[in-house]
């Protein structure tokens, strides 16, 4: 039986959990959003972006060939610019459209099941040139960029080298005759390879070389670089690019490779706010810090933890819907079957996730405040706070990226066989995600980069030495006492910090002893490198615990009681969960008993079902528009079956009622005639 609501059918079990949510649902999409206002202007630009259909593809994009499935995605990024140059660009408040706006990035994931061959205009092309360009550099390229005359990407990976920055082949090597760079890929190795647009979409890119003048190596230097004619947008000349092939996901992106033969560009190209090269070839250093250079990156990693959170605030909307409608199994005989969000452990799945797409947004928020702090800051000339921040923008986005990745898996294990289906939602947010705990930085690699700054910190730590704000718990590493274990949110948190205080101290004791056993400084880093891993997730786990739990408090100051009360329950929750995930380490390194986490892991399962009744309230708190799902299981109105139904019936494969494979194959196999 079905009910309608808004004039719209609406399944039962889902309107009768919207009936017993007790807080105020706009209310807490309010505080996702970050302010009333946030949330008018978002559902402004949703509406212009997505009312009038353009956004829906008559045949899904998974029943399309992968040229098809690509032409579709540039003829909609097409439709979409058009949009945020004529309409979007005055809703969002910006003065250059759409740049840096997550609202207009999110609206897009309406257009695109998977990505826009756009993508890294935006995301990496447009941000480039703000950031490493000199203001004349900038007023020729960005009116450009912007209006997308010119369409861009950032290609700095090549096949050999990804990581490894200071590894990359490709050479730029200047020539004071004509005033120009040659560009040329030495090695198969060199070759430029996964940027995003290059295959076929882009006739520009921001091209990462090793820049050689007078005789010398200078390292890696970013190069504006045209590939294609403006006009017929064939590739140029010296030039050899093309796509790199099917991928797990990506795959509207056209990933590309490039190489170079001896490629000439103006002097003017290379990109001179942080390093110039003279007319006579001179190399003049601009920059205080040598790695502003990698700031596309930097950026790129804050607004990716921003990105992941969204991606799971999807993933566990369709999966709490879900789990709403679906009922399985009878544990009562006399009862009809349950829905499967009234078993605990599918709460343990479904919970951590929501709580966790709310701790990621916020972080996020905060992290891009702190980002334009680090911004104002370096434009009057200092960089000091530039170390810690590369710390954090590291750690937050290996474990957002990489604690998102698989709670979108655990939204799909927790929808069974239907959220193996694409229909689902979940594979593409999944494949989507996947990806985000690879590039822009490894997870290892990143965490690696935190580890270092840890351990100077310790160090300073050890020598008395002030600190900076987010390791300034370390200096409570040195009381030769464990700490006291108390399961109030503050307590775990300082709990948190004991734990990473803890595993760096035991790192930088294990290095110690193994120079003086007579390793290098590097062998002894090497071996100790799993636990340095360790100790940068324990912080970072620390700072994101700290931050949600602050920023919760501050945003709740306000709200009404029950919301107070539903968003302290799901920050409670997920310090609950991480405590109970990370028991060993508790043991090590504070007081706390096995009593102690007996009674953690009862007040955990109480406090999941004191969640439970508002949990499709919470998830519909996101906000999230049938149309930026993409979902047959999380539509707004639960209507499941209906859908999966419909979706089969679009498959191809359903258009003829024998398919010529039986003609083929199948019967003369059968009669024994192949
Ligand atoms: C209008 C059109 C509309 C179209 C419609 C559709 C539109 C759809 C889109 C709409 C968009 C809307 C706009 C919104 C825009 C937002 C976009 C959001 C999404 C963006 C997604 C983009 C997709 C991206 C795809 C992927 C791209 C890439 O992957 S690019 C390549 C990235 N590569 C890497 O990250 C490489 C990783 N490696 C490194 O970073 C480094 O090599 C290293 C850090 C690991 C090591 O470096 P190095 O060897 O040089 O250094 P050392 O280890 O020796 O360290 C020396 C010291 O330096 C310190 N250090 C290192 N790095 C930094 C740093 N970055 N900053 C500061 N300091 C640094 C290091 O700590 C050492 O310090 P100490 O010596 O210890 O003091
Ligand atoms: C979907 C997608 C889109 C991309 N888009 C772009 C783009 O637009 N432009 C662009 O330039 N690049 C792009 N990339 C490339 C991406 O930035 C790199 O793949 C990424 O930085 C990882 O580098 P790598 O592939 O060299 O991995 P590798 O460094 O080879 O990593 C392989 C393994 O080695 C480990 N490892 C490597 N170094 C160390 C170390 N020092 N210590 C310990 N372990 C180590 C890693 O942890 C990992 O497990 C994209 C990649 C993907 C998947």
């Amino acid at each position: 039986m079905t009910q309608t609501n808004n004039n719209m059918t609406v399944n039962p079990d889902l309107a009768m959990e919207r009936a017993k949510c007790n807080f105020n649902v706009l209310e807490v999409t309010h505080i996702f959003d970050g302010g009333e206002r946030n949330t008018l202007q978002r559902k402004k630009i949703e509406d212009v972006a997505l009312n009038s259909g353009a956004s829906k593809d008559a045949l899904g994009e998974e029943h399309m060939s992968p040229k098809e499935k690509y032409e579709n995605a540039v003829r909609k990024s097409c439709i979409y610019a058009t949009m945020m140059k004529n309409e979007l660009a005055e809703l969002s408040g910006l003065e250059s459209f759409g740049v840096s706006s997550p609202v207009i990035r999110r609206t897009a994931d309406a257009f695109f099941k998977e990505v826009s061959p756009f993508l890294l205009h935006l995301g990496m092309f447009v941000p480039t040139i703000m950031g490493q360009c000199t203001p004349e550099q900038q007023s020729y390229w960005l009116p450009r960029a912007l209006d997308m005359q010119i369409i861009g990407t950032y290609a700095q990976t090549e096949l050999g080298h990804g990581t490894f920055i200071r590894g990359l082949e490709t050479t730029a090597t200047y020539d004071p005759e004509t005033e120009e760079f040659v560009l040329h890929s030495p090695t198969l190795s060199s070759y430029k390879w996964w940027a995003g647009g290059l295959g076929k979409t882009v006739n520009y890119c921001i091209v990462v070389a090793q820049l050689y003048t007078k005789g010398e190596c200078h390292g890696t230097h970013p190069f504006i670089v045209q590939i294609r004619d403006e006009d017929t947008h064939v590739p140029l000349p010296g030039i050899k690019v093309g796509e790199i092939g099917p991928k797990m996901g990506f795959n509207t992106a056209d990933n590309g490779f490039l190489g170079f033969d001896h490629y000439r560009i103006p002097r003017e190209h290379m990109l001179m706010k942080n390093a110039q090269v003279l007319k006579d070839g001179t190399y003049v250093k601009v920059a205080r810090h040598g790695k502003l250079t990698y700031g596309t990156m930097v950026f790129v990693r804050v607004v990716l933890v921003n990105e992941v959170a969204f991606n799971l605030a999807k993933a566990s909307t369709i999966a709490v819907r879900y789990s709403a409608i679906r009922r399985q199994s009878k544990p009562k005989p006399d009862e009809v079957e349950p829905q499967i969000l009234d078993y605990v452990t599918q709460q343990h799945k479904l919970f951590i996730a929501i709580a966790t797409a709310h701790a990621l947004q916020l972080c996020s928020t905060w992290l891009w405040e702190s980002f334009s702090a680090v911004l104002a800051q370096m434009k009057g000339g200092n960089t000091d706070t530039l170390p810690e921040f590369h710390a954090l923008s590291s750690c937050l986005k290996a474990i957002s990226t990489s604690d998102s990745a698989h709670l979108i898996e655990q939204c799909r294990h927790a929808c069974g066989g239907h959220g193996y289906m694409i229909s689902s939602g979940i594979p593409n947010l999944y494949n989507f995600v996947s990806a985000t705990r690879t590039y822009e930085g490894d997870y290892t690699v990143l965490l690696l980069q935190t580890a270092r700054f840890l351990v100077k910190a310790y160090e300073q730590a050890e020598a008395k030495k002030p600190l900076t704000p987010t390791v300034s718990y370390l200096a409570h590493a040195f009381s030769g006492s464990r700490a006291t274990w108390d399961n109030s949110p503050d307590g775990i948190i300082r709990s948190f910090q004991a734990l990473a205080a803890g595993k760096t101290a035991v790192c930088v004791t294990n290095m110690r002893k193994r120079m003086r056993a007579g390793l290098s400084q590097v062998d002894a880093w090497e071996m100790s490198t799993i636990q340095l891993v360790a100790a940068a997730e324990a912080h970072c786990r620390a700072v994101i615990a700290d931050t949600y739990r602050k920023e919760i408090v501050r945003l709740t100051a306000n709200s009404s009681p029950n919301v107070k009360v539903v968003m302290d329950q799901l920050t409670t929750l997920y310090l609950y969960y991480w405590a109970l995930e990370r028991t060993g380490d508790l043991l090590m390194f504070t007081s706390v008993s096995q009593k102690d986490l007996v009674d953690l892991q009862i007040a955990y399962e109480e406090l999941l079902l004191k969640i439970r009744p508002n949990a499709v309230g919470l998830v519909d708190a996101f906000d999230l528009r049938d149309e930026l799902l993409h979902s047959t299981l999380g539509s707004y109105d639960g209507r499941v079956y209906e859908r999966l139904m419909e979706e089969a019936l679009k498959s191809p494969m359903n258009k003829e009622p024998v398919s010529d494979a039986y003609s083929k194959y199948l019967r003369p196999m059968m009669k024994g005639k192949l």
